[in-house]
């Protein structure tokens, strides 16, 4: 279990964490969202003592990092995978980590077997590809066989195949019941794999809530009809008191109903139809929803940072995401 509280961190006048208070919970995988420069990497790293809050707290399981005896056995990371010397092996590089922190040897090959590096263990890791300085970089935050692990961006340079793999392994080491933590901007692979999110927006939390409530919470679902009758269509829609949205390509939307109950509808006023779907809407729309929100909240509320560019503002944000992810 991993517990914040009162989480803040200021560079200079930049607040980069402002009073962040969640729990990461064992037992499934917990997505960390944000747009760019969110705070979610600075969160990240204070919770790995590796940048000092300007305030608050982080304890892991009940405990600071700094008094955590073998942290490597506590809490693994991935966080930055060129973190490891180019001019050693995979082998070597999990070796000297492995003595370093006490863990037995024998479980460097464990983890390579685990994230599939065996058959180049003795190759310098200067000369991996992205994906296999992921894999790398996996295997160092498994090394300590910990209960909770933590990973920013891991399916950065990873091909489909890669993907799925980390997403197994991910819902595999939830199963086992360890904390799992993980931030992306692939927000169709935070969909599958996270069943609990964490979302900030500007240093602040603007979500802690299962994936499913989420999406619900903030997006629209409908259904949608097409029909060659369609204004016959609409009066028993008016009639029965439904609220349509009728959309530029002539397909009507229906909020707040079922298909079912449109269908059965459309057949007692014999109403032909061409299309008939419920649309359920996704993480990244929900995503797009919330921060908006959260933008128009900042720009009303007069704190005189907010983008100009109107509630869609951070939308764009999210597709430049540095170079982050860019291989994935
Ligand atoms: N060492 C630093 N010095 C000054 N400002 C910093 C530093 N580290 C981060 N920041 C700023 O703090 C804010 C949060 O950055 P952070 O990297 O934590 O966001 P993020 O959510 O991880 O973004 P991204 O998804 O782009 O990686 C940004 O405005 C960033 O520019």
């Amino acid at each position: 279990m991993i517990e914040v509280e009162g989480l803040t961190k200021r560079f200079g006048k930049k607040i980069a964490v402002d009073h962040l208070s969640f729990q990461v919970r064992p037992g499934v995988v917990t997505g960390f969202l944000g747009p760019n420069g969110a705070g979610k990497s600075t969160t990240m790293r204070m919770m790995l003592d590796l940048d000092i809050p300007t305030g608050g707290s982080v304890r892991i399981d009940g405990k600071h990092y700094r008094e955590l005896e073998e942290p490597v056995k506590y809490i693994g990371a991935l966080l930055d995978a060129k973190a490891m010397h180019g001019g050693r092996s995979a082998y070597n590089n999990l070796l000297c980590l492995a003595q370093s922190n006490r863990i037995p040897v024998s479980r460097v090959n464990e983890v390579l077997d685990t994230v599939g590096l065996t058959a180049v263990a003795k190759q310098k890791s200067k000369g991996f590809s992205l994906g296999m300085g992921q894999r790398l970089g996996i295997a160092a935050a498994l090394l300590g066989d910990p209960e909770i692990l933590m990973f920013d961006e891991p399916v950065n340079g990873l091909d489909p195949e890669g993907i799925h793999w980390i997403r197994n392994l991910m819902k595999t080491l939830a199963g086992q019941g360890r904390t799992i933590f993980v931030s992306s901007h692939l927000m169709s692979e935070m969909a599958l794999t996270a069943e609990h999110l964490i979302v900030i927006g500007q240093g602040k939390l603007l979500a802690n809530t299962s994936m499913a409530d989420f999406i619900q919470q903030n997006s629209r679902s409908f259904v949608r009809l097409r029909s060659p009758q369609r204004e016959q269509m609409l009066d028993a829609l008016s009639e029965g008191g439904f609220t349509v949205v009728e959309a530029d390509d002539g397909t009507l939307e229906i909020d707040g109903s079922s298909s079912e109950e449109i269908g059965e509808l459309a057949a007692r006023h014999n109403v032909v139809l061409h299309e008939l779907s419920s649309q359920r809407a996704s993480l990244e729309d929900a995503f797009m929803q919330m921060t908006a929100e959260s933008v128009e909240y900042h720009a009303h509320s007069g704190g005189g940072t907010a983008p100009t560019g109107g509630p869609a503002a951070p939308g764009p944000q999210w597709g430049q995401h540095g170079d982050k992810g860019k291989g994935a």
